[in-house]
């Protein structure tokens, strides 16, 4: 049932021609509800309604949609709106339908009577309609083009609004060639005033879309497309035992919530589905391969949250407006940032605190980047456009800085927009720092020295580690806070802007100064809660290990000394005497380094660093104390002074090391690459599989891959 209008004349004031934002205001707290505009709103509305053209720039459900529809109700006459698909050209009308606002759409999936009501109501000179939802195609064709004239010539057609205008441009990431012949309707509808609508935000787009539509003077409404209520996250497909499992677990930690999951094949859609159904999480696939009927069937029963993960292509999502989706995943590496920025952006639309997980793999990237390629080839052998989009969405995963940083900074924006020296003027910043470090260490008797860095473009990966996996056994997403002094220090310790003109055994004396540093400054601060490593964390790295280390030692030969449990132990002990003042990110890193050395380690190079255990193992009797037994900190630290030197080198994979068979210095293999720990792994796995299959020879000394 319509809602009874409020007047118009309160909302147009002519004589100033701009809308009142009073009245305005009441036009969405009558209508939809909401208490005030956000962003952006109010400008573009106030805009059209008084006439002028608008480009306007908003986030993936910052609310765009309320720019055309409140003028729709401002003004009598109608407001068209060019929408790409008719999903969701249907979920608007509903909804609009729902509140009580004359809305509809035109397509050809249409009943025929349906059509002609329409159109009827078109012609009768005092159309009931409001809001008018037409595809580009539409558009294109003369018959529809006479009826708009029509319109426009007695005085009806008030708006055209232009959804998801990033289509129009070949730049954007979903470019429909239909949405270029929208360019004709400033020809044929000059004084209509246009608002275009995209989330997409690079400048090339954005101009292409201005130019193409040939908007006149617009205002052009830019949001931060930051999105502070989603925390992004990449996982490591090919250092996970096993992702699906991981996915049904990441699903059922984080409880019943609604869920979208994108994949790059149907096939993979179909087979997650069923897995996660069969482990009790209610889901389904939707993809292009299912029937209508089937999707429209999919689709409702997860709107209406009678299924909680959908698990589907990207040609799922656009424009569909569920509020409470909490995570979005990307089972597949998406093609840019772009539909990144747009499937991610699918999550908390409701402005609640949600999450975006991308799982990375080495083998979707290759078979992206061959897709990717492949494409371009038969397009235009010139263009390399695809595929340096694809390059942005390798650096988000294998980077290790802000995730946030990098999207922001894809699409030109700048977080701090200059308001510090270091982001104004960071040459000199770092100018200064290098001269800072210089001197301080030459004096040896600076308090604090660490090594920071604005960008982490330089050395990328060379000290680099994973801070994104929650590994704590309390999933809090707290636990990973960029305040975290452990992490501040790990940033500093690890920051690659060190001095080029050092040499390596310089950086690293002023890497150990500035952690000897460090951990005196912390002596006398009180270690807050939040850096504390708990026990559940001490029991969750020490699980990590076990599940590492179990299956290394089923593949090695001749490691039956080992035992796993003591070993993992043995193991997580080590980060913790290490790291345990240093603070749970420090803590963090070293665990994950290690679970990465195992999947590399030779036979060898596991015995050696493993020797401790080995050798209680040959004793058969541990005596007095086990080695294994967590140590008090006070007690560790005294041990620590002694090995501390050595421990904290990096070192050269040639070393050799002299092993006691009591407790002997912990030297730590140099930490590969991601690359390389990829390669090497698989590099090892295939050696065991081979090897199974021919009948390993106990006898054969363990291949020794060396690091690189
Ligand atoms: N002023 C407002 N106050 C509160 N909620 C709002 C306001 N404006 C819009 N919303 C809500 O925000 C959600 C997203 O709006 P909308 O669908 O228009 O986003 P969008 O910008 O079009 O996103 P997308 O790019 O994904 O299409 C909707 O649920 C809508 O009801
Ligand atoms: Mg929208």
């Amino acid at each position: 049932m319509d809602k009874s209008p409020l007047p118009v004349q309160n909302v147009h004031r002519s004589d100033k021609n701009v809308a009142g934002k009073e009245a305005l205001v009441k036009l969405l707290r009558w209508h939809f509800g909401h208490a005030d505009f956000r962003g952006k709103q109010l400008e573009a509305i106030q805009a059209v309604v008084s006439g002028r053209d608008c480009f306007c720039l908003m986030p993936t459900g910052g609310g765009k949609s309320i720019c055309y529809q409140i003028p729709a109700l401002a003004k009598p006459g109608i407001v068209l709106v060019v929408s790409p698909l008719i999903a969701l050209m249907e979920n608007q009308v509903i909804a609009l339908k729902e509140k009580g606002i004359a809305a509809e759409y035109l397509s050809s999936t249409q009943p025929t009577h349906v059509r002609n009501k329409i159109h009827e109501d078109l012609d009768s000179g005092k159309p009931s309609v409001r809001l008018l939802y037409v595809t580009p195609e539409l558009i294109a064709t003369k018959g529809f083009m006479v009826k708009l004239r029509k319109l426009h010539s007695r005085g009806l057609l008030n708006l055209i609004a232009i959804d998801e205008a990033h289509c129009i441009s070949s730049w954007g990431h979903d470019f429909r060639p239909s949405y270029r012949q929208l360019s004709t309707l400033r020809d044929s509808l000059a004084d209509v005033p246009v608002l275009a609508l995209t989330a997409t935000a690079a400048p090339k787009v954005q101009k292409d879309v201005m130019d193409s539509l040939r908007l006149r003077n617009p205002l052009v409404l830019k949001s931060s497309f930051n999105r502070p209520n989603i925390f992004y996250e990449v996982r490591y497909k090919d250092i996970l035992e096993n992702a699906y499992t991981d996915l049904c677990n990441l699903l059922k930690s984080c409880g019943n919530v609604c869920a979208i999951i994108y994949c790059l094949e149907r096939t993979t859609c179909d087979d997650l589905s069923v897995h996660l159904s069969s482990t009790g999480i209610s889901s389904a696939a939707y993809h292009a391969g299912l029937n209508s009927k089937l999707r429209s069937t999919v689709l409702d029963d997860w709107l209406s949250s009678k299924k909680q993960v959908i698990v589907a292509t990207v040609a799922f999502g656009m424009g569909i407006d569920k509020k409470d989706v909490r995570m979005v995943c990307h089972f597949n590496m998406p093609k840019s940032m772009e539909s990144f920025y747009q499937e991610s952006g699918r999550a908390g639309r409701d402005q609640l605190p949600s999450r975006s997980v991308l799982y990375y793999g080495v083998e979707d990237r290759k078979k992206m980047e061959f897709l990717l390629r492949n494409s371009e080839n038969k397009k235009s052998p010139s263009s390399k456009k695809p595929i340096s989009d694809f390059e942005q969405i390798v650096k988000y995963c294998e980077g290790s800085g802000c995730r946030r940083r990098k999207i922001l900074e894809s699409f030109g924006e700048e977080q701090c927009k200059k308001t510090c020296d270091a982001c104004k003027h960071p040459n000199q910043v770092a100018h200064c720092l290098e001269e800072l470090m210089t001197t301080a260490s030459r004096r040896h008797n600076s308090s604090r020295v660490f090594i920071t860095s604005s960008n982490d473009k330089n050395n990328e990966g060379q000290y680099s580690e994973f801070w994104n996996r929650n590994e704590d056994g309390s999933n809090s997403d707290e636990e990973i806070s960029d305040s975290d002094d452990g992490a501040e220090a790990g940033k500093s310790l690890t920051g690659p802007k060190l001095s080029k003109k050092l040499g390596i055994d310089e950086k690293l004396v002023l890497l150990e100064r500035a952690e000897e540093k460090y951990y005196e400054s912390n002596k006398q601060v009180k270690k807050s809660e939040r850096n504390a490593i708990s026990e559940a964390l001490r029991e969750s790295s020490k699980k990590r290990l076990l599940d590492e280390l179990t299956p290394v030692l089923q593949l090695l030969p001749s490691v039956d000394e080992i035992d796993s449990q003591n070993a993992s132990e043995f193991l997580e002990n080590e980060c913790y005497r290490k790291y345990s003042k240093a603070g749970k990110s420090f803590y963090y890193s070293q665990i994950a380094s290690t679970v990465r050395w195992l999947g590399t380690a030779s036979r060898d190079e596991l015995m050696t660093r493993l020797s401790p255990v080995v050798s209680l193992a040959r004793e058969e009797e541990p005596s007095g104390e086990s080695m294994l037994v967590t140590e008090p900190a006070e007690k560790i630290e005294e041990e620590d002074a002694k090995i501390h030197t050595a421990e904290s080198r990096v070192y050269e994979p040639t070393q050799q090391l002299v092993v006691s068979p009591s407790r002997s210095p912990i030297m730590l293999p140099q930490i590969p690459s991601f690359s390389e720990f990829v390669n090497r792994r698989k590099m090892k796995h295939n050696t065991s599989l081979d090897n199974s299959s021919e009948g390993f020879d106990d006898k054969k000394p363990a291949k020794i891959m060396k690091l690189q």
